[in-house]
């Protein structure tokens, strides 16, 4: 590869970053970092990603193309800062709280008895012949799950296992229901179990362990 390697990708975490082992150490919750465009400039990059998907330049356009994302890739690059302080996955007024590599969900409710929240699979997580790829369907169990897992022991959690049941196609750019919820825990297992509708129609099903951490546990 070259180009993209050339570049900065992300910096050190600092003594002062606010974090404990592998996770935050609270649950970080902010509406201000990054500014108030942040989200559009996500969802940008998310219908950017779209229009990829399905693009075919003719070799003059992507080469023009490339030398944009260049331009746009420095930019971004007299702004990084550690994972601990970025805004992306700590906004919580934003589709996956501002996190750009999950599908975008909103929550509806979420609390020690569950998370509800609506999804779209954009067309960019195209797995084949119009409908979601697998593989994302299970990320956005992974998301929700370790939230209902967080939700009710009030500390992160790592997925431990995680089983997806696709049981009927999963159709893009259409609003569905993503549920999840602890039906068992012990000590610090927390069993997850979450379901996706499309309307009436169940598309798919979850199981999952999460293993809520211990303080510092990386
Ligand atoms: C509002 C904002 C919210 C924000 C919400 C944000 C949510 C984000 C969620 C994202 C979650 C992720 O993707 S996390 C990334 C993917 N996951 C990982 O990378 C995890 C890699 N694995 C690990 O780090 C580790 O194996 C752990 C942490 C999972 C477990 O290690 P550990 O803590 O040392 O625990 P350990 O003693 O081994 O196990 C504890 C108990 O669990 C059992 N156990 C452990 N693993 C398994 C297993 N695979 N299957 C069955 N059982 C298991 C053990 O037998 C033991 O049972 P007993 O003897 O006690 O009975």
């Amino acid at each position: 590869m070259t180009g993209a390697t050339e570049q900065q990708s992300s910096t050190e975490a600092s003594e002062t970053s606010p974090h404990q082992g592998g996770f935050r150490a609270d649950f970080e919750v902010t509406t201000e970092r990054g500014g108030p465009s942040y989200g559009e400039m996500v969802e940008q990059v998310r219908t950017f990603m779209d229009k990829v998907r399905y693009a075919s330049p003719t070799p003059e356009l992507a080469d023009e193309v490339i030398e944009d994302l260049k331009k746009l890739n420095a930019k971004l690059d007299t702004t990084l800062v550690d994972e601990w302080t970025s805004p992306s996955g700590t906004r919580i007024d934003l589709p996956s709280r501002g996190n750009i590599t999950l599908p975008p969900y909103e929550v509806r409710n979420g609390g020690p008895e569950g998370v509800d929240a609506e999804v779209i699979f954009r067309r960019f997580h195209l797995g084949g012949n119009g409908v979601a790829h697998g593989g994302h369907v299970a990320v956005a169990f992974d998301d929700l799950g370790g939230m209902a897992a967080a939700l009710r022991a009030g500390r992160p959690a790592r997925t431990a296992y995680l089983t997806v049941n696709y049981r009927s196609l999963t159709p893009l750019e259409t609003p569905l229901v993503l549920r999840t919820w602890v039906h068992e825990h012990d000590g610090r297992k927390n069993f997850v179990r979450g379901t996706l509708h499309d309307g009436d129609r169940l598309c798919a099903e979850m199981d999952a362990l999460f293993i809520e951490l211990r303080p510092g546990q990386a």
